[in-house]
């Protein structure tokens, strides 16, 4: 600091006591600045302004990699087309043939189980990660490993004809699988810090609108791409979407850890984490069971359909081409992109989750009914199936965060996810042996399908039951699901009591 004695006679000292008089002014007002500038920050933080531009850079994080996932499924043919389609005298190009990567059924197949199988071993652990190191940090390493993944996935492309390609591709898909269910947990635990008690489910829909945008716009879009700069470079293309996600988490990284600093949160957040271990999920309430329970019969009913809707639709209806019968089983996902926000203001603003969880449940049911026992058209019902899902989604994943401390919601949401993915994958398992052995490229019989929607029908009166039991439980426990995001945070905040060991051990 300068020197303030001003009293002296001589000039030079008098220049020298000007000087630092100057000198503090200018450090008052630099002081005073960054006081109002901090001041203005700790605002913004707290203002709605801040946590949705934060909210559009959460929801770019997943575009790419939902845009990446289902690539083969649009390029199935490619990816099991021959190697070549010159002729035995190598001179002609035979007509119906499709020059691809040369994959059996079961390689191609084997992509898609790498995801689904790593998914669920993996997103626990990495959510117990998550819960210590930070949603930041997960993100950041997680978006790192997915543009790692779809680029060893497009290099592996490279080798069509060699037996590097399919260990290529299969490790690109297993570091793809794992670090996508793992960003999805990092993502969702960060609406959760921002939106709980504000507009949680608004957010989450927004979220789940911009995910599967990427894949509604990966069917529409990946077709053309292959056929103007082929198959390499649209995979290619699709890894550079997720360096674009991979530059939105490092944007989400900041504003949120700027963001909790400046909230004064930061510490909070630290001492919480430290108290988390992985042996606190044996506290996890009946309630969140029942959720999870919950949530998996429902995915039960929509993940393994989606599966096989288009050749559903091909073998039990007549007159649609497989593309139209791609569209109609698309109908699904378009109709949740509209729906998804409207879902969650309903949510917020008259809470219900677990009454609207039932209710979608239960008016899932008929859809499962007309196509396993009815001709009317499937259009009818995958557009229902939509809308039910919308509101199923937007009312049980914000579910969790009200169950569960901030401290501990990487872990639940892992577990919620592992257990989603076995159900799923037991599902796609049992349908498999539903249909019969025989080749899927051959029309299968009816009456195997309607085994296949029988099936899924029960899985989706065992989501009814699960979700009459949350209701009952969630009444008994003082019924925070059921009360709106705004009043859930309030009577939180009231019964929360501190605890030395595990945030779980909080009153929920
Ligand atoms: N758990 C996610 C999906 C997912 C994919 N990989 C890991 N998790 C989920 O179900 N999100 C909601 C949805 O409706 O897609």
């Amino acid at each position: 600091m300068p020197n303030l004695e001003i009293g002296v006679s001589d000039n030079r000292s008098h220049d020298h006591a000007w000087d630092c008089h100057k000198l503090l002014t200018a450090e008052c007002v630099y002081q005073l600045e960054t006081a109002s500038y901090v001041c203005n920050m700790v605002r913004a933080a707290a203002k709605a302004y801040y946590r949705f531009i934060l909210l559009i850079f959460n929801c770019l994080l997943t575009f790419g990699s939902y845009f990446c996932f289902d690539m083969p499924s649009v390029l199935q043919q490619q990816f099991q087309g021959n190697l070549t389609c010159l002729n035995s005298t190598e001179t002609n190009r035979t007509t119906d043939c499709v020059e691809g990567l040369g994959m059996t059924p079961q390689q191609y197949n084997l992509l898609y189980a790498i995801y689904a199988w790593t998914n669920a071993v993996v997103v626990t652990l990495s959510g117990f990660f998550i819960d210590k190191l930070g949603s930041g940090v997960g993100i950041i390493l997680f978006s790192i490993l997915i543009v790692l993944g779809s680029a060893t996935f497009a290099l592996g492309s490279h080798f069509k004809g060699t037996c590097y390609l399919l260990p290529l591709m299969l490790i690109g898909r297993l570091l793809f699988g794992s670090s996508n269910g793992s960003l999805i947990i990092a993502q969702d635990r960060i609406i959760a810090f921002w939106f709980k008690g504000k507009e949680l489910s608004l957010a989450f829909g927004l979220q789940l609108t911009c995910s599967r945008l990427g894949s509604v716009l990966n069917f529409f879009l990946t077709p053309s791409i292959e056929r103007n700069f082929g198959i390499q470079w649209t995979l290619w293309g699709g890894m550079l979407l997720c360096v674009l996600s991979f530059f939105s988490a490092i944007i989400v990284s900041v504003l949120d850890k700027v963001g909790t600093k400046q909230l004064g949160l930061d510490a909070v957040l630290l001492e919480d984490s430290k108290k988390v271990r992985f042996q606190d999920i044996r506290y996890l309430s009946l309630r969140y069971w029942l959720l999870v329970v919950t949530i998996m019969f429902f995915y039960n009913g929509i993940f393994p359909f989606v599966a096989d809707a288009s050749k559903f639709i091909q073998d039990k209806y007549s007159g649609y081409s497989q593309q139209e019968a791609s569209y109609v089983a698309g109908a699904i996902y378009d109709a949740s992109l509209l729906l998804f926000s409207i879902a969650g203001i309903l949510v917020d603003y008259v809470g219900l989750r677990a009454v609207i969880a039932l209710i979608s449940a239960v008016l899932t049911l008929p859809v499962f009914a007309l196509l396993a026992f009815t001709f009317v058209p499937p259009l009818v019902s995958t557009i229902w199936l939509g809308v039910t899902y919308s509101f199923a989604a937007a009312s049980l994943w914000p579910s969790v965060f009200l169950v569960v401390p901030q401290a501990n919601i990487g872990i639940a949401l892992g577990l919620a996810t592992t257990v989603q993915m076995i159900g799923s994958g037991l599902c796609n398992l049992i349908v498999g042996q539903l249909l019969g052995n025989q080749s899927r490229s051959l029309k299968i019989p009816v009456w195997h399908w309607q085994r296949v929607m029988i099936f899924l029908l029960a899985n989706i009166i065992s989501c009814v039951i699960a979700s009459i039991f949350l209701n009952i439980v969630d009444k008994q426990e003082g019924g925070v699901l059921n009360m709106t995001t705004k009043r859930s945070e309030a009577v939180q905040e009231e019964t929360q009591e501190p605890s030395e060991t595990s945030p779980l051990l909080r009153e929920q």
